[in-house]
């Protein structure tokens, strides 16, 4: 039957209940319900791309990652998150409920490009509003491209309290790598502070202003070793670092002697710029940001905030020992010990610590160094995708630190992004002006008077939430341009990330770039595609990429307080083409009243408003006592008014469904039913036939039986379906023949 839209699983029974109730009807209760069963008896046996479900609670709890205890964000118990493992062409869904209860969330999916589904970038402020506190929010995104990602909380600082994860996209069946590798391993790094991020926060926007300084300590894998002897906390001190801690042993990597292992590395570093390395073991990086480069042969590898790569390692040393993997703090003056976890040659013990002295790594304030490892990156033969040779566009942007209004800020082009109450894509597709100012931006700085080596007030430089609006599928240019920071001889590392898309890095260099003739040094031959590149001390980054995917962009340096002190810009394109947006992203700032929470409020909508309402809301029902779920659908105005004048409801029943199931058919009945319901439900006529074999199958228990499975009811319950009543989630209400109907109000689109 055409109406199966359910992909991924077997779907056992779906019928709908209707509910007709003319308005002006005074018994308006179940002399008008009735029930469809619509059987869709087909097993989707051969997927192609599967449905990748995640259900997260994120929330704080005590964890000692490096020893030292300290409440840190996890998600289902865990930081790092779990990893996400999906294919090619998969969707990935993730549920996600905070239960930070005293602070909103967001999650962003690092090098996920949402192509067709901007609202899931996960970028408070940009995308979306923030997930409240006690709120479930469905992330739902395609990945399209096989590789090594990301994943990292997107509001105010929590991605530095440890809301931080891997995913990982292999690719379709078939279908193999152009290197050759007998294991997978990921890794992923960050730097770990002991002060809370909203301690850190008060302190970036405070007057007198106070930096979030050097990390603790270095973590490999959510673990690191931090000097209790050092610890200053009085008083619980004893409990509150504790070396012999299990969560801080350092990460083992076994390792079986004479396999070739494919390391995929990423950074979530809040500040540190890293070095890692393997003693005594060499690599060839053969990806980066999820595309294939081609193979470099290093001892160490530069990795910057946001960036990730694949590098093969083959165990080809004494397997009579262990052998330290490392990774050390460069570009700023290193305070922080030495990152450590144990390359382990199977079978000697994991923990077995090597014979040898850790290595502190290379020079920290070895740029040139740095420079060459970026410049060495070129895409792999074979997999190259060229550039457009000219572009159509060009934006310098000018990094500076400087004060506003007393505030340490930094600046682009004299401006520091502070993200308006509105997210930029609801205020753009509402067509709310007054969300944010609606000037532009300015496409450069002083060329010729700016001495990018001299410490410089800025003294133009202000707050703004301009944003930049590209051309759809035009091709711009980013010349990113370094600066020395409010310290004399002080120019820093900036990793810039670029959400919704790839560009390809054109090229780097020292100094100030010379807008008439740096362009002949780029690399237009093959340069590597990524969604992360540094910019070096003093220099400049060149990149280019098509605005080609509709929606709103956050582009920003990834080191965390950078970020929150305004380091960024927002580019829009095509945002005509987006697509309706989801209600779950809206309910702040002036989309207050946009979000339509789920519950009493849709039902009662529903029968005020009838079929006109234009929205596809549903209301999910859960049958206590006979453990059937029913989902109550509000069609489209064009359906409901083909069937029947008077409003009235559709509900869907499923049979004995998974939680996983039930979220799969919940979200696509959301987003693919609209269209086809149709032909999937035929006629009035269709439908009435049907009511009249179902009814009594439902209503006498004859079908289903009383399985047993005791309803609690929460709260009070109500006697009869009166569809005006106020029907509040988390309640349980008493139907005629059914014990107990518990509703689950729950947002679903
Ligand atoms: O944003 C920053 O502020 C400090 C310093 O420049 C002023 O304290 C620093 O190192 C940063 O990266």
């Amino acid at each position: 039957m055409h109406g199966c839209w359910l992909s991924g699983r077997s779907v056992k029974v779906l019928s709908i209940l209707k509910m007709i109730e003319p308005v002006e009807s005074k018994s308006y209760f179940l002399r008008s319900l009735a029930v469809f069963h619509l059987i869709c008896l087909i097993n989707f046996s051969s997927v192609e791309a599967r449905t990748r479900h995640n259900k997260w609670e994120v929330k704080y709890e005590y964890k000692s990652p490096d020893c030292y205890k300290k409440l840190t964000i996890t998600i289902n118990g865990r930081s790092p998150g779990p990893t996400i493992f999906a294919q090619q062409g998969d969707t990935v869904v993730v549920e996600l409920k905070n239960s930070l209860w005293t602070e909103n969330v967001a999650i962003h999916w690092h090098g996920i490009r949402q192509l067709g589904t901007p609202w899931s970038d996960g970028t408070a402020g940009v995308t979306q509003c923030p997930i409240l506190p006690g709120d479930t929010f469905i992330y739902k995104f395609v990945v399209d491209r096989a590789g090594t990602y990301l994943y990292h909380g997107h509001y105010g600082m929590q991605r530095a309290a440890g809301l931080y994860g891997s995913i990982i996209v292999s690719l379709p069946d078939g279908v193999s790598e152009p290197f050759s590798y007998d294991y997978d391993r990921s890794i992923i790094l960050n730097d770990w502070y002991h002060a809370s991020t909203n301690e850190q926060a008060a302190g970036l926007s405070a007057i007198p202003f106070v930096f979030v300084g050097e990390p603790q300590s270095l973590l490999i894998n959510g673990r690191g070793d931090y000097n209790c002897s050092l610890s200053t906390t009085s008083g619980s001190a004893a409990g509150f670092c504790n070396t012999t801690n299990p969560e801080c042993s350092p990460y083992s990597l076994t390792v079986v002697p004479g396999k070739t292992y494919r390391l995929r590395i990423g950074s979530l570093t809040s500040l540190s710029a890293l070095s890692f390395e393997i003693e005594g073991h060499g690599m060839t990086v053969v990806e980066a940001d999820g595309n294939y480069v081609e193979p470099v042969a290093i001892r160490n590898l530069y990795i910057y905030s946001g960036e990730t790569y694949s590098v093969l390692v083959k165990a080809d040393q004494d397997s009579s020992r262990n052998y330290w993997a490392t990774i050390n703090v460069v570009s700023r003056k290193p305070a922080t010990p030495t990152g450590l976890a144990i390359l382990n040659y199977y079978p000697k013990h994991p923990q077995k610590h090597p014979p040898t002295v850790p290595t502190t790594g290379p020079l920290w304030n070895n740029t040139t160094s740095r420079l060459a490892q970026s410049l060495a990156f070129k895409a792999r033969q074979g997999f190259i995708t060229t550039p457009p040779l000219t572009s159509d566009r060009v934006i310098v942007f000018l990094n500076t630190q400087n004060k506003i209004d007393g505030y340490f800020k930094w600046s682009l082009n004299n401006l520091s992004l502070i993200l308006p109450q509105t997210p930029y894509l609801i205020a753009l597709k509402e067509n709310l002006t007054n969300a944010f100012d609606q000037g532009p931006p300015p496409d450069g700085y002083d060329f010729a008077n700016y001495d990018v080596y001299s410490v410089a007030k800025n003294v133009n430089a202000t707050s703004s939430n301009r944003i930049y609006r590209l051309r759809f599928n035009s091709t711009v240019d980013i010349i990113l341009q370094n600066a020395n920071t409010m310290t004399v001889n002080i120019s820093e590392t900036h990793p810039w990330h670029l959400h919704g898309h790839d560009f390809w890095v054109l090229g780097y260099g020292t100094g100030k770039y010379n807008i008439s003739s740096d362009w002949r040094k780029y690399n237009l031959v093959n340069p590597i595609l990524k969604n992360t590149a540094p910019l070096h001390p003093y220099g400049w980054t060149a990149l280019r990429f098509r605005a080609d995917n509709p929606g709103v962009w956050a582009f920003h340096c990834h080191v965390e307080s950078h970020f929150y002190m305004g380091m960024a810009v927002v580019f829009e394109e095509g945002i005509e083409k987006v697509g309706e947006l989801p209600s779950s992203i809206k309910g702040c700032g002036e989309s207050k009243g946009y979000h339509r929470p789920y519950g009493s409020y849709s039902w009662s909508l529903i029968y005020q408003s009838g079929c006109s309402a234009t929205a596809v809301v549903a209301v999910e029902y859960l049958f206590c006592n006979l453990r059937k779920r029913f989902m109550i659908l509000q069609f489209l105005k064009d359906f409901c008014s083909t069937l029947l004048a008077s409003p009235m409801l559709i509900a869907f029943l499923v049979d004995a469904w998974l939680e996983e199931e039930l979220d799969s058919l919940r979200i696509e009945s959301v987003e693919m039913g609209r269209g086809i319901w149709k032909q999937y439900l035929g006629t009035a006529q269709d439908l009435a036939q049907r009511w009249k074999k179902e009814r009594l199958k439902v209503f006498n228990h004859g079908e289903f039986g009383n399985h047993g499975s005791t309803c609690s009811p929460s709260g009070m319950s109500r006697d009869a379906i009166d569809p005006r009543i106020n029907w509040e989630p988390g309640l349980s209400y008493h139907l005629p023949g059914i014990s107990c109907l518990h509703l689950r109000g729950r947002e679903l689109n």
